[in-house]
């Protein structure tokens, strides 16, 4: 169990990460999702003792995990896949870690088979591709056979055959009643992969739970229904004076949120006029992801904050 309390760390005046309050549990895959920038990497280099918060605390299974010795049994991490030197071979990187954890090398050949690098073990890392870092970065999160797993953003650079395997093996270590934590800019990496959610922008939380719950809050709140009449006007009245957002998109169409098609075709009914179209979508996990964090991503498109 990983728990995160009232976690905060400044960069001069700005904090990367503002009084982050989470819990993540055994049993699940969690997906930390955020913006860039929004404070993901700094929170998981807090949480393994890489970075020394401003304020709060983190603890895994109920201690700071710098206290902890042979971490790679308590904590395995993939934060940064490029941190390995170049002029190791991956069972050199991967057997000069096991020993400094008291880990046999037997355990070595095993990660890299799980991993598929083993026809590359004895390759230069400086040689390997993101996708092959990648999987290099997840054997070593491995190798102890940790109960707590971190991966930051793990997808980088894999390709759609690599992208299936990193979410069944998450999927498989949580089943094994691990924690786990994977971070991601995207939405849509997350939909298949995590049970639960922790959500943030700007440094500070803004959901904590399930991805259904996550899906249903978009849902309830943005479902859009697209009507196509020729009394648009009189249906726009009585649509805002039932308290319904609408907005005229073209001749004869409103797109109206804050109602369902439901309550628009029993107003028809009732007032008398003709629906040539009528038609509801709701939002998608992915649009509720961006609603939510629309007002705290640190860098859009041609702005900055
Ligand atoms: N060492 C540092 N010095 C100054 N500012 C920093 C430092 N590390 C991170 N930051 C700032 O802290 C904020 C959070 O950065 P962080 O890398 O944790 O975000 P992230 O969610 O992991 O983003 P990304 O998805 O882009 O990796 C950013 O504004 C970043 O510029």
């Amino acid at each position: 169990m990983i728990e995160v309390n009232g976690l905060s760390k400044r960069y001069g005046d700005v904090f990367a990460v503002n009084d982050l309050t989470f819990t993540v549990r055994p049993g699940t895959v969690t997906g930390f999702l955020g913006p860039n920038g929004a404070g993901k990497s700094t929170t998981m280099r807090m949480i393994l003792g890489l970075n020394r918060p401003t304020s709060g605390t983190a603890t895994v299974d109920g201690r700071p995990f710098v206290r902890r010795r042979a971490g790679l049994h308590h904590v395995g991490a993939l934060l940064d896949a490029g941190d390995v030197h170049p002029g190791h071979s991956a069972a050199a990187h991967l057997t000069a870690l096991a020993r400094t954890n008291g880990i046999g090398r037997r355990r070595v050949r095993e990660v890299l088979e799980e991993v598929g690098l083993a026809s590359a073990a004895r390759r230069r890392v400086g040689g390997f591709s993101l996708g092959m870092r990648q999987r290099l970065g997840i054997a070593t999160a491995l190798l102890g056979n940790p109960p707590v797993l971190m991966f930051d953003e793990p997808v980088n650079g894999l390709d759609p055959e690599g992208v299936r395997w990193v979410r069944r093996l998450f999927r498989n270590l949580a089943a094994e009643g691990r924690t786990v934590l994977v971070s991601s800019h995207l939405m849509s990496e997350m939909e298949n992969t995590a049970e639960r959610l922790v959500v943030i922008g700007r440094g500070e939380l803004i959901a904590e739970e399930s991805v259904a719950a996550f899906a249903a809050r978009g849902t309830q709140a943005r479902t859009h229904v697209t009507v196509r009449t020729p009394d648009a006007d009189r249906l726009a009245t009585l649509l805002t004076s039932e308290g319904a957002e609408v907005r005229p998109d073209g001749p004869e169409v409103l797109t109206v949120t804050g109602t369902t098609a439901d309550r628009i075709g029993e107003l028809a009914f009732e007032h008398r006029f003709r629906l040539r179209e009528l038609a509801s979508r709701s939002a998608s996990l992915e649009e509720a992801f961006m609603e939510l964090t629309a007002d705290r991503a640190e860098y859009r498109a041609g702005e900055r904050r």
